[in-house]
């Protein structure tokens, strides 16, 4: 069944339809999944009998960060140190512990994912991701590693056991990535993803905040997925029967053993020692390409405590190619808001001197930030993020706690080198600007 949940119908109610394998947190909006009857919106179009790969898709309009699932997908810049739009968004839903977690994982370049815990978010995981900067022109590198940005972050799903994962309309913000090629990009990406993968997730939820995205993503839903219907060839039938063999035997299997749901970092650490020989046939079998990627993208991922000389400096040469802060009054508010925590200081020291962004850039996210502002973002409520170094034990306890997936993740030695760091090269690379 193809869903596709829009506001008119409130999320308490749909929620009530909540099945499979979410944890319900009462007081969080749950994306929906109803199983049996079609769901819809007022002028629903007659029930979309569509081929089981629909049954693995769904359209939500609203703030990601309510997303009760395993991921959320952040369209991150290359610092993976938060920013505006959605990315700043799931920073200041998740608390101060992500920006930490982030701050460990050295930058991401584009096209590639990390995966952290979601601490104070519903979501279990945030994957960061980074789309490529189009600047509102297409060249077939922004559409690669626009795929790119699909495909490594389903990888990444698959690897950690993620049953449920929602992307947003990575890109298209201040990014300037065409709202339509992006989606056709996104939904047939995730479409031969799931043909590949069928039985590796239960959900990917296309999660759009505006209004232009809401119609390209309905209208395109049905096509993309639809079309199946009609020009099947050979092959996907044999999937098709492939994947009911495999099917059955989840059944079997899934009677004998209940699948965790999605361990914590730890135990996927645990996991990948045992299986290491497994890891190696699938290494085996990975092209090159893909090897670099789960390389980097599996041992960079598990945040092990880090010597101080270990440490990436951070600092904007580093990231060279970011398109530059968007100072509008919105932004201004929000700046001086910010220029209260350390943090907002480091931040917006590294981005004081930066050079003219580009205009039709900077209008389009000039357009994105007062249409999200007036959707009511969660970007309006903004609360400055706190800065880890002026964290006490007390708040570092606090996120080991609130967050058990980094019970193994030394916190508080990742503070300790960001004061160690910012005592040593952060202070001269900003002095040196
Ligand atoms: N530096 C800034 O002032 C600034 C401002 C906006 C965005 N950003 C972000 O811009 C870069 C990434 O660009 P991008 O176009 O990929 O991302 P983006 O600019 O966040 O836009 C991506 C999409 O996400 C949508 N969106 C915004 N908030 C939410 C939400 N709460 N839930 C769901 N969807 C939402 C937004 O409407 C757009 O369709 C990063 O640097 C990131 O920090 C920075």
């Amino acid at each position: 069944m193809l869903m596709i949940c829009t506001p008119h119908i409130s999320l308490q109610c749909m929620s009530a339809r909540l099945t499979g394998n979410f944890d319900s947190k009462p007081h969080l909006a749950a994306y929906v999944q109803s199983t049996t009857d079609t769901l819809l919106y007022d002028d629903a179009p007659e029930e979309l009998q569509v081929n089981s790969l629909c049954d693995k898709v769904s359209l939500y309009q609203g703030d990601i960060t309510q997303l009760e699932v395993d991921a959320i997908v952040n369209a991150a810049n290359s610092s993976l140190l938060g920013g505006g739009g959605v990315d700043g968004c799931i920073h200041r839903a998740s608390g101060p512990c992500l920006f930490a977690e982030c701050r460990s994982l050295g930058g991401c370049s584009t096209g590639q994912a990390k995966i952290t815990c979601g601490y104070e978010l519903p979501a279990k995981y945030v994957i960061h991701t980074v789309g490529p900067i189009a600047r509102g022109h297409l060249n077939e590198n922004h559409k690669m590693d626009l795929a790119n940005c699909y495909q490594s972050s389903l990888k990444l799903a698959k690897e950690f056991d993620l049953r449920s994962i929602a992307f947003p309309c990575i890109s298209t913000g201040i990014y300037g990535f065409p709202n339509e090629p992006a989606a056709a990009i996104a939904l047939n990406n995730v479409k031969e993803w799931l043909k590949k993968n069928h039985n590796e997730i239960d959900r990917v939820i296309f999660c759009v905040f505006l209004d232009v995205d809401f119609k390209i993503y309905k209208k395109e839903m049905t096509n993309v997925f639809l079309k199946d219907d009609d020009n099947k060839d050979e092959d996907d039938i044999e999937d098709d029967d492939g994947q009911k063999e495999d099917e059955q035997m989840n059944e079997v299997m899934g009677k004998m053993e209940q699948k965790p749901k999605s361990p914590p970092m730890k135990k996927y650490r645990a996991k990948k020692s045992e299986n290491s020989h497994d890891d190696q046939e699938e290494k085996d079998t990975l092209s090159s390409e893909d090897m670099k990627d789960l390389n980097q993208t599996t041992e960079d991922q598990i945040p092990s405590p880090k010597t101080p000389e270990d440490k990436t400096d951070l600092s904007e040469e580093n990231f060279p190619d970011e398109p530059k802060e968007i100072n509008d009054t919105e932004n201004e508010e929000r700046i001086t808001e910010r220029k209260g925590s350390k943090v907002g200081q480091e931040d917006l020291k590294e981005n004081e001197d930066t050079d003219e962004t580009d205009v039709t850039m900077e209008s389009q996210g000039q357009d994105d930030i007062n249409r999200e502002s007036t959707l009511n973002s969660p970007v309006d409520e903004v609360k400055d993020p706190v800065n880890i170094n002026q964290m006490t034990d007390e708040e570092i306890d606090l996120c080991q706690e609130t967050s058990p997936e980094v019970a193994s993740y030394d916190v508080e030695m990742c503070s300790q080198n960001i004061t160690e760091s910012s005592g040593g090269n952060e202070k001269t690379a900003i002095t040196e600007d």
